[in-house]
């Protein structure tokens, strides 16, 4: 599976321009003819949430728009990120939306662990369920961002049958060093493929490191990004991941009768 990890710089409130950039980096990625392409956290705002009742994109509607017609078009599936989205009662949310390659919506998820440091728990609504998609022989399952840091929530994806995690993020350089470790050890334990896409830039004093990663179901670090606004292609094998259980059973010799 041929897979483009579009690591975008995303402009703070400012939808009409990230959705500009965002269709120039897919539509760049596409001339490599990759199977899935994967956007970052909240592309289409940023963390302008006081703004929150002027940019999010009501019942998702523009974005969903968007992403549908671009698959159908280049048949193409897409894992779009999160954007920042918002329902006529203002509900405000973290989601993401995947498309197949016909154009239709597969799973639409809401971030469900709201990331305190950067305010989502004040304006925020998390979700209530977790996002597990089975779509032509694979079982994919997401995160969003600080969600990463939940090992109960990998797991449990991979549990239900996962063997690729997708995180998508807004991860601050501060912490880099966490999401490297982090994002490691998640495909260690849980013997599975991990794709992650950061955004890169500035926004305000902040600071993020782009730094998007592939690493397979042993941990080995297959790509790396640098802190630039780049597309990063990949091609993985997702039956890896049996050989790896196989030879060493650790999902299968977990004792969830004890915990
Ligand atoms: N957007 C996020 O969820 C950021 C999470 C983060 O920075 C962390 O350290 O966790």
């Amino acid at each position: 599976m041929k897979v483009a990890l579009i690591q975008a710089n995303v402009k703070i409130g400012d939808p009409d321009q990230n959705f500009t950039n965002i269709e120039k980096l897919m539509t760049k990625a596409i001339g490599r003819q990759p199977d899935m392409i994967v956007l970052p956290e909240m592309w289409n705002s940023g963390y302008a949430l006081e703004k929150a009742d002027e940019v999010a994109d009501l019942n998702g509607e523009r974005t969903k728009e968007f992403l549908s017609s671009f698959a159908k078009k280049n048949s193409v599936m897409i894992i779009g990120g999160s954007t920042l989205t918002s329902t006529p009662q203002k509900d405000f949310k973290n989601t993401m939306f995947v498309f197949g390659r016909d154009g239709r919506e597969l799973l639409s998820y809401e971030k469900i662990h709201l990331f305190r440091l950067m305010d989502e728990h004040k304006y925020l609504q998390a979700g209530e369920k977790v996002g597990l998609l089975d779509y032509e022989d694979m079982k994919i399952g997401f995160m969003i961002c600080y969600d990463l840091r939940f090992p109960q929530l990998s797991r449990k994806l991979v549990n239900e049958g996962a063997s690729l995690l997708v995180n998508v993020a807004q991860w601050p350089t501060a912490r880099l060093d966490h999401w490297r470790h982090l994002l490691i050890a998640r495909a260690i334990e849980n013997q599975c493929f991990i794709v992650a896409v950061n955004r890169c830039g500035k926004s305000g004093d902040t600071e993020f490191p782009g730094n998007s990663m592939v690493i397979d179901p042993l941990g080995r670090v297959l790509l790396e990004g640098n802190d630039e606004e780049e597309i990063y292609h990949i091609e993985i094998s997702l039956d890896e991941v049996e050989e790896v259980r196989n030879h060493i059973p650790v999902i299968t010799d977990q004792r969830l009768d004890l915990y």
